[in-house]
């Protein structure tokens, strides 16, 4: 017998529960996507397949974390639980003071709130969509300070979620210091693809930051995979732990706001969690107008048992490898068939280059929004837009905006999916990538307000 040279690694649990997935025909999908005006945000999910739309609030908890459900202290004030979460903040992220909030945009409803002022700038590494909402929405402007390699999906830069500092300090001398209440700083950028912010990198960002005195502002909603690729990419850190490296990187930063339902394997939760006590105190007392009590901020006591275990659980070494590897094994195999994705892989997801796939489709014909639905259509696997829809409209003009990153996430739910199912996305993505020639694009029928890509209604433009 011929011995195999290769010896795989598999994944680090085994399953103990089963929920059942539907398999649905061409002909109910066809029904399904046009119900839900081509939009998969719209879909129910009993109607797909391989859900891939978000990694949030998806991942399966450990039997520990259900185990930490049944001790849930359901007391209105005070909880337990609470004193548990604060411990496990302070222990793996090092912040003094925190805020517990059901999800992570309220954390940052309630740091634009107290941090901005009306004409205040905000500079950051690439917009995310409910951060930069709520910086407006508190009389604020984003400015993208990333480096420009993030904007091109083929550049092989390791660190695409760096901020370029002669941008950032270009913008600080343009508006002055006091017109900057603090730089926002995304761990694993979401927009960009997943992709890193290197320590280095964000050790020059805190000492120019810190000549003007202007704090910085983490979200972290996803520092464990940034620091994963701290340690496989960056010299000096092969031989740090991963809990080290997350340290160290929220020990460069003042405060972060944390959708917990990423990282921290929990189905529900976040958290704002700060240094400066009097920022703490203004928090503490708005959270009680918008979430509710400052020691459970719309959580319940067994939802912040889970996120307290599930912090620890996010920063082991076997966990964070083989949640990176499964990303990247989508990627590879996509890679190796010519399929155009943002490069390198990232932490959460892959990243389908619409605007290379699709280039007979202009942006105002929305590319992604129409690739995300012809993937759909073709094996019932569900992604997200990430390209103008999503981008929204400008401000003052009106206009839409036109991002340079025209993408469709396959967002890969943590410890959820087996081998199985990446090879089945895999094969349905080459099929569609394979017809694409034939594929026509979308009319935005319906447009609302705010966040427009969760709840926009589309219909075929042929
Ligand atoms: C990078 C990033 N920041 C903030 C948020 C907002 O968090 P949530 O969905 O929990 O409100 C998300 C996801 O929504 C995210 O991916
Ligand atoms: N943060 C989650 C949920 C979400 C999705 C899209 C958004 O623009 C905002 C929030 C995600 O990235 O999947």
């Amino acid at each position: 017998m011929n011995t195999p040279k290769r010896r795989s690694w598999a994944e680090p649990y085994k399953i103990k529960m089963v929920e059942p997935v539907k398999m649905t025909t061409r002909k109910d999908r066809e029904k399904a996507i046009s119900e839900a005006g081509y939009n998969t945000f719209l879909l129910r999910s009993g109607d797909v397949y391989i859900d891939l739309l978000t990694d949030s609030g998806t991942s399966a908890m450990s039997d520990r974390q259900w185990a930490g459900m049944m001790l849930g202290d359901e007391a209105y004030a005070g909880s337990r639980n609470y004193y548990n979460l604060e411990d496990a903040v302070r222990q793996f992220y090092g912040y003094k003071y925190l805020v517990p909030t059901h999800q992570g945009r309220a954390a940052e409803h309630l740091i634009s709130k107290i941090m901005i002022s009306d004409g205040d700038v905000i500079p950051g590494n690439m917009y995310f969509t409910t951060t930069r909402l709520h910086q407006e929405l508190a009389g604020g402007t984003f400015a993208d300070v990333i480096i420009d390699e993030a904007h091109d999906p083929e550049n092989e830069h390791p660190f695409k979620g760096n901020v370029d500092l002669q941008k950032l300090e270009d913008l600080i001398k343009k508006h002055g210091p006091d017109r900057m209440p603090y730089v926002s700083i995304a761990t694993a950028v979401n927009m960009a693809g997943g992709q890193p912010i290197s320590l280095e990198n964000l050790q020059q960002v805190r000492e120019l930051t810190a000549e003007y005195d202007i704090p910085i502002i983490h979200d972290m909603t996803r520092v464990a995979e940034n620091a994963y690729f701290i340690k496989k990419k960056e010299p000096g850190y092969a031989d740090k732990s991963v809990a080290a490296i997350v340290r160290q990187i929220c020990d460069l930063t003042d405060g972060a706001t944390m959708s917990a339902k990423k990282d921290a394997l929990v189905n529900i939760g976040g958290f704002l969690a700060v240094n400066d006590r009097e920022v703490f105190e203004e928090a503490r007392n708005l959270v009680v107008v918008y979430e509710g009590l400052h020691t459970y901020g719309g959580l319940a006591g067994r939802d912040m048992e889970a996120m307290a275990l599930g912090i620890e659980e996010s920063v082991q070494e076997d966990h964070i490898r083989a949640r990176i590897g499964q990303v990247q094994y989508l990627g590879d195999k996509l890679i190796g068939w010519g399929i155009p994705v943002v490069r390198p892989i990232g932490s959460h997801g892959v990243f389908l280059d619409a605007r290379k796939i699709l280039p007979h489709l202009s942006q105002d014909q929305f590319p992604a929004q129409t690739l995300a639905a012809e993937l759909y259509l073709d094996a019932g696997v569900r992604a997200m837009e990430r390209g103008v829809v999503s981008a929204g409209r400008n401000t003052e003009t009106g206009e839409h905006n036109y991002p340079d990153l025209e993408l469709v996430r396959l967002t890969i739910p943590r410890r959820v999916y087996t081998q199985a199912h990446m090879d089945v996305v895999a094969e349905s993505v080459a099929e569609v990538f394979a017809n694409r020639e034939k594929i026509s694009g979308l009319n935005m029928i319906y447009e609302p307000k705010y966040l427009r890509f969760f709840q926009a209604r589309f219909e075929r433009a042929d």
